[in-house]
């Protein structure tokens, strides 16, 4: 039987001044597991994330912790009450402590002794390619080193919960690699759950185990990776969780949705090859045909270039459903 929820989030609505940021959201997230919230600029992410924090109070709804509701029912818990560990876009770091001291202070507040505490954050911090700064303060160290020791310190925490709101943000591809990879292992090993704000929908799908789709304040869907990608919802909903073609039917059953794995060059269908990009590990090919333009993505160099026809084959699609 699956673990009990240790977040849940129920009816959730927050309100600023004047804009309702979150219109009823519920959502629980379960011990080991990490849920991606995705979506555009605006749509609630850091809101929620606030919320669950206890930086800002919910307006209706409440925000349960292992079982003990923190927000919404009754004197709200107290943000340094909350079982958590934060990682946000301004990662607040203490201006006095060197990074190795300030990843140390977890374990310190722990219990554990000094020199036990500061080889446990060494080790964080070399598995994150910063041992080398670990003697230095915030003022000395660069926008995305300061970014990296406040995910060690995060790291340190072991808390029930991770909130993380767009925490790659300033990390340099490697890096970025280096802090999933970190991430996913203390969650296996602590059983820690993880709320991930992130508009970047590859690291969401390569990251999560669910992905919650936000439009304006509302779940648009909540499903694995595959499910989202695969079966979206709507239009906006495929969007946002990757390249998408809208092309008609070849065999009339209405408009459908194509990923650019979904197709390939050589077949049938005819097109003129619109574009061509060269990405690395693939290539892009835009095809103009008559059922609409579609993306195909196909591995290695460029095999075609662009304004020449072309013949076209569609392997999978997914209908639409109407709104
Ligand atoms: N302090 C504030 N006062 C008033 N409105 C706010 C405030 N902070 C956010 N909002 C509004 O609440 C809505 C949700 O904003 P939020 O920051 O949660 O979105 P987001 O998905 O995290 O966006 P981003 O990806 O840009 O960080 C937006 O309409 C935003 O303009």
């Amino acid at each position: 039987m699956p673990a009990e929820p240790v977040l849940e989030i129920a009816d959730l609505v927050v309100q600023y001044d004047g804009t309702t940021a979150l219109r009823g959201m519920t959502l629980s997230v379960r011990p080991g597991e990490v849920l991606a919230l995705l979506g555009p600029s605006g749509s609630g992410k850091s809101t929620l994330l606030h919320t669950v924090a206890g930086f800002l109070l919910p307006t209706s709804g409440t925000v349960r912790l292992a079982g003990t509701t923190v927000a919404g029912d009754g004197r709200p818990v107290p943000p340094e009450r909350r079982d958590l560990a934060v990682v946000f876009q301004n990662y607040a770091l203490w201006p006095h402590l060197s990074a190795l001291d300030t990843v140390a202070y977890p374990a310190r507040r722990r219990g554990t002794g000094r020199v036990r505490a500061r080889a446990e954050a060494l080790a964080i911090l070399d598995r994150l390619r910063i041992a080398h700064l670990a003697d230095r303060r915030p003022a000395e160290l660069s926008g995305g080193e300061q970014q990296r020791v406040g995910l060690a310190r995060a790291l340190a925490r072991r808390p029930s919960v991770y909130l993380f709101d767009e925490p790659t943000a300033h990390l340099d591809t490697h890096v970025r690699g280096v802090f999933l990879e970190e991430l996913v292992a203390r969650q296996r090993d602590s059983g820690a759950a993880a709320l991930y704000a992130t508009h970047d929908a590859e690291e969401a799908l390569g990251l999560a185990d669910r992905i919650a789709l936000l439009r304006e304040g509302r779940l648009l869907q909540v499903g694995t990776p595959q499910q989202v990608y695969e079966e979206p919802v709507d239009l906006f909903a495929a969007r946002l969780t990757g390249p998408a073609s809208v092309i008609d039917d070849p065999d009339g059953a209405g408009t459908v949705l194509v990923r650019p794995g979904w197709a390939r060059l050589g077949g049938p269908l005819q097109a003129e090859l619109r574009g061509v990009w060269f990405r690395g590990p693939h290539s892009d090919y835009l095809l103009e045909s008559s059922l609409g333009n579609v993306l195909i993505r196909e591995p290695g160099p460029p095999r075609h270039a662009a304004g020449t026809p072309v013949g076209w084959a569609l392997d999978r699609r997914w209908a639409l459903a109407e709104r």
